[in-house]
């Protein structure tokens, strides 16, 4: 039952391209489980995305979710295309077409997409305006919106914060000190790398290198990551940044370090990049980072991974903090919404690391272990009915 998801649709979306004809996209949504709340899950953007990844994707938020705790099940979203090729307006007609094609599986209380991979809260507000057309005004259909159009204050950063947080909880756990005695390596700079470096930067961590799909940058005494932020927004490549040394994007995942966070996409640590990789923890902030065979080798060389269901918990936590907030019409503060969100990441931790110690089993393993077994219990309840 938990192995295959609840339902999968595939919808086509013709989008009249602005130099004139018309192009064809396909579009998934896999709604893989929802026996403790509505589906939930992120809608991608990209080039690599196919019907089988999006099941996997949408199988880890099922986890994620009841990892977390939150009253939800799990579902994921993309679209194959490359959105960089594409302007704004076409982007905006291929995101409007997507909701006219799934609008009567998603809903507040049914299916709630929000970003993931080249999506943002652009993307998030077209939803949100898009479905209000067919079913009424609904802000709850959708996370992950502007803070004006009914997002919530906190959401933006949350997955970075929640994986900062996590990183803290680990360290605490392992007795490896504090955020300032370590070295940090990130690959992405994205909405998930650039928040979480950020904040690991203010906790006073010190970041040694990032990559981006285009470039790399180190700086063995530290990267200054707002004025690397400040950098990038202007649309200049890493590795011109004057605060560091440019370096080949390819070499990242080597770059030795304590901390290695992948924040870009699935299937990165191979069993060749896991047997070179040179850090102490692996702390997945992407979705689906490393490969099977390759955490078996991680946990044969004693690396730590603090895997992903866990470490990129806080996006989807902040995102129940805005849909609750749309139910009520109600809004929070952001001092309110991090407390919160610091909250469920410590509470998550205590739980799979007490199962780690408990069972003696990888962190991935007592996540899985606390996360299967809330959503087969929902399930045993519910009667498969
Ligand atoms: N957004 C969220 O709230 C959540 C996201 N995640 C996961 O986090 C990961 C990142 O998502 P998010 O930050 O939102 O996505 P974004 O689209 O905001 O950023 C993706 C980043 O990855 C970089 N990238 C893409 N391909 C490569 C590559 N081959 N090598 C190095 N870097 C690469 C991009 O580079 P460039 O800018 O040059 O294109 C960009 O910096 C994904 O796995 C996603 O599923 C998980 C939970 C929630
Ligand atoms: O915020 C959400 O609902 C989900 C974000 C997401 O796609 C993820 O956690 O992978």
């Amino acid at each position: 039952m938990l192995l295959e998801p609840k339902r999968e649709v595939a919808v086509e979306l013709v989008v009249p391209r602005d130099a004139g004809g018309v192009e064809v996209f396909r579009a998934y949504r896999v709604q893989h489980n929802n026996s403790r709340g509505p589906f939930k899950g992120g809608l991608r953007f990209h080039p690599n995305v196919d019907l089988d990844d999006v099941r996997s994707l949408a199988s880890l938020m099922t986890w994620k979710t009841a990892l977390m705790d939150l009253p939800f099940g799990g579902a994921k979203g993309g679209v194959q295309l490359d959105p960089h090729k594409l302007s704004e307006r076409e982007l905006e007609i291929l995101t409007r077409k997507l909701v006219q094609g799934i609008k009567d599986v998603i809903g507040p209380a049914e299916d709630i997409p929000a970003p993931d991979m080249n999506t943002s809260g652009r993307e998030m507000a077209w939803i949100f305006d898009e479905y209000s057309k067919f079913k009424g005004y609904s802000p709850g259909v959708v996370t992950g919106k502007p803070v004006h159009l009914h997002g919530s204050v906190g959401r933006e950063a949350a997955t970075g914060r929640g994986c900062a947080f996590g990183i803290r909880e680990i360290l605490k756990a392992m007795g490896y000190g504090k955020m300032s005695d370590h070295t940090f390596v990130f690959q992405g700079f994205g909405n998930v790398g650039a928040w979480a470096s950020e904040i690991v930067h203010d906790m006073g961590g010190k970041v040694v290198a990032i990559a981006d799909e285009h470039s790399a940058t180190t700086n063995p005494k530290g990267l200054d990551i707002p004025a690397l932020r400040r950098h990038a927004g202007e649309g200049h490549l890493l590795e011109a940044f004057a605060g560091g040394q440019a370096l080949a994007k390819e070499s990242i995942l080597q770059v030795p370090c304590s901390i290695l966070v992948p924040a870009a996409l699935g299937g990165v640590i191979t069993p060749d990049v896991a047997r070179s990789l040179d850090c102490k923890i692996v702390v997945e902030a992407a979705n689906g980072p490393t490969l099977p065979a390759a955490d078996k080798i991680l946990q044969d060389r004693g690396v730590m991974v603090l895997p992903d269901i866990y470490s990129n918990g806080g996006g989807v936590t902040v995102s129940f903090f805005e849909w609750v907030q749309n139910l009520q019409n109600f809004k929070w503060d952001e001092e309110e919404v991090n407390r919160k969100l610091e909250r469920k990441m410590g509470a998550a931790f205590e739980s799979l690391w007490q199962i780690h110690r408990e069972m003696d089993v990888p962190l991935r393993t007592a996540a899985f272990v606390k996360a299967v077994g809330r959503v087969a219990r929902a399930e045993r309840f519910r009667g498969f009915d």
